[in-house]
């Protein structure tokens, strides 16, 4: 069980009067990266924000690294990047990291480390030559690289991502999902990516599949194509669907 990052059961999460989650279960494991992927309005970022302890309204067992979702010790052990970049328009990409820094590891003792650590996150994002533009003069695909540098400064041991790729030209989402490999293998970090790109899936050691408020299924990529016959993850998700739908029209109306 401890291979696990992530285990939810019967998670249910209620938006207002809707119940937006129904009964999930599923597991995340450590060190990999797993794809969340669905359609627009699907429940991604609802389940994300359950993950990370944000979200109101959140039923049923979600243990997050060995505790419940949401306890105080996880604070600094989960990154979290939501889809509006959260940075300082008025602070430089160095700048930004540094106040960032200076909250997770305070004191004069501290600050060579810090510098370093800036530094490092800075490179992780490939903006090492933008460090000393203003965040408000960057692009809305750099602004979003200076919040996954904040969320990487703590070295987390769970990043999770909402849909960190959204208007990337493809170069650099290619060398976002390499840093992505390359933290999940070198520094063991688990990475809970979301997106509504499908082509994204095959980058995926494991996918978890949703579409309305349910998982659909949860898989390798290759084993998802394997079993529904399919050359694609996209094609494969059509097959869920499509499978779901007849199984519903089967059961009897309640
Ligand atoms: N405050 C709210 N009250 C009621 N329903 C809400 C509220 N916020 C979101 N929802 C509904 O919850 C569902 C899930 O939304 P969520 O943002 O998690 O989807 P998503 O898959 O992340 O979509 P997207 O990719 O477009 O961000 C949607 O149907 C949305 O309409």
């Amino acid at each position: 069980m401890m291979n696990n990052a992530i285990r939810a059961d019967d998670l249910t999460v209620a938006r207002g009067r809707r119940t937006v989650l129904h009964q999930l279960r599923f597991t995340v494991p450590r060190g990999r990266i797993t794809g969340l992927l669905g359609p627009s309005g699907c429940g991604k970022s609802t389940l994300m924000r359950a993950i990370v302890g944000t979200q109101a309204k959140v039923t049923g067992t979600l243990d997050v690294l060995g505790h419940p979702a949401g306890h105080p010790t996880l604070r600094s052990r989960i990154g979290y990047v939501t889809q509006a970049p959260s940075v300082y328009a008025d602070l430089t990409v160095r700048q930004n990291l540094a106040y960032f820094a200076a909250i997770l590891d305070p004191g004069r003792a501290a600050a060579e480390r810090r510098h370093a650590h800036v530094t490092r996150a800075i490179a992780d994002v490939d903006l090492t030559s933008h460090a000393d533009a203003l965040a408000g003069n960057l692009s809305g695909g750099q602004r979003g690289r200076v919040s996954l540098a904040v969320a990487l400064l703590g070295a987390p041991d769970l990043l999770v991502l909402d849909e960190p790729t959204v208007g990337l030209d493809p170069v650099l989402r290619r060398d976002l999902w390499n840093l992505f490999h390359e933290l999940a293998a070198t520094r063991g970090t688990t990475l809970l990516v979301s997106s509504h790109v499908m082509d994204e899936a095959e980058r995926c050691h494991r996918l978890l599949l949703m579409r309305e408020g349910e998982i659909l299924d949860d898989d390798t990529p290759d084993a998802l194509r394997a079993r529904t016959g399919t050359d694609t993850v996209e094609a494969a998700f059509l097959h869920l669907v499509d499978e779901a739908a007849a199984h519903r029209t089967q059961e009897p109306t309640r």
